[in-house]
C-alpha cells in the first residue's frame, strides 16, 4: 500500500506544520557568514558499513552505531555525534528529486548521511531532542558517471522491492563527499514522517556527479513488495517548506 504524499502528512503528523520543518529553499544571499563555525570534523571507518535496505520510500545504507568509530564533530554541533546511515531521495526525471533547493534550484538527488548525539543513549531516544541528530546534505548534479557511486548502485539489484535487503560491508561514506566541505546550516526536521523538530542540518556547498544513467538505476528500485503491482521508486522528495523566521548559517565567505 503506498503511502500519503506530504500534503496529507498534517492529518496523523501535526508537526508537519511546525515551526522547524524541512527541507527549506537555501537562499545563499540571505545566509549569514558565522566565522564562529568551526570546521566539519567527519570520521569514518569502512568497517563500520554493515547492510543496505529498501525501506519502501528510499534505500538505506546502515552502520554500526555502537561506539564513536564513525562521527561527526564540529561545524555547527556540540559533541560527539555518531553516524546511523545513509540515505537518498531522487525524482522521477533529472529536473527535480532534491529536498532543498538552492535559490529555488533543484537537483535530480539529495544525499542524507543521519548522525545521531551521543549524549543521548540511543538513535531513538535522540531523534526526539532538539539537539538530537546532525544530517549532512549533499547534492548530485547531473554531469560524468560517478565511480564512488558505483558500490551502492551495484548492490541496488540485490534489494529492488521493499523490505529487501543484504549486506554492505567495507565502504567509507566520505568517498562519496565533494572537496569541499563548505556548508550552509539551519534548524530543522526529518523530511519523512514523524517529521521530528531534531535535525540540525548540514547542507554543502559543493556537488557530486551523478550521470543519467546513474540515475536510471535509483529509479529501478520499486516502492512495493514483491507480489504487488510494481511502482519505480522515484519523487522520494518533500517540498521545501516555510522559513518561518528561521536564519541559515554560512560557514564560508
Ligand atoms: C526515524 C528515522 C529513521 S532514520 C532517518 C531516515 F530513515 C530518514 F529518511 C530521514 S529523512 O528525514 O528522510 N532525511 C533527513 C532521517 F532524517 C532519518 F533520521
Ligand atoms: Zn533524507
Amino acid at each position: 500500500m503506498l503511502d500519503a504524499g506530504p500534503e496529507k502528512w498534517a492529518e496523523s503528523f501535526p508537526i508537519a506544520n511546525g515551526p522547524r520543518q524541512s527541507p527549506i529553499d537555501i537562499v545563499p544571499t540571505q545566509a549569514q557568514n558565522d566565522p564562529s563555525l568551526k570546521q566539519l570534523k567527519l570520521k569514518y571507518d569502512p568497517a563500520t558499513a554493515k547492510g543496505i535496505l529498501n525501506n519502501g520510500h528510499s534505500f538505506q545504507v546502515d552502520f554500526t552505531d555502537d561506539d564513536n568509530s564513525s562521527t561527526l564533530a564540529g561545524g555547527p554541533v556540540t559533541g560527539i555525534y555518531r553516524l546511523r546511515q545513509f540515505h537518498f531521495h531522487w525524482g522521477s526525471s533529472d529536473d527535480k528529486g532534491s529536498e532543498h533547493t538552492i535559490a529555488g534550484t533543484k537537483f535530480p538527488c539529495e544525499l542524507h548521511l543521519v548522525h545521531w548525539n551521543t549524549k543521548y543513549p540511543s538513535f531513538g531516544e535522540a531523534a526526539s531532542k532538539p539537539d538530537g541528530l546532525a544530517v549532512v546534505g549533499v547534492f548530485l548534479k547531473i554531469g560524468s558517471a560517478n565511480p564512488r557511486l558505483q558500490k551502492v548502485l551495484d548492490a541496488l539489484d540485490d534489494i529492488r522491492s521493499k523490505g529487501r535487503q543484504t549486506t554492505f560491508t567495507n565502504f567509507d561514506p566520505k568517498t562519496l563527499l565533494p572537496a569541499s566541505l563548505d556548508f550552509w546550516t539551519y534548524e530543522g526536521s526529518l523530511t519523512t514522517p514523524p517529521l521530528l523538530e531534531s535535525v540540525t542540518w548540514i547542507v554543502l556547498k559543493d556537488t557530486i556527479s551523478v550521470s543519467p544513467a546513474q540515475m536510471a538505476k535509483f529509479r529501478s528500485l520499486l516502492f512495493t513488495s514483491e507480489g504487488e503491482a510494481p511502482s519505480c521508486m522515484a519523487d522520494n522528495f518533500r517540498p521545501p517548506q516555510p522559513l518561518k523566521g528561521r536564519k541559515v548559517r554560512a560557514s564560508f565567505k
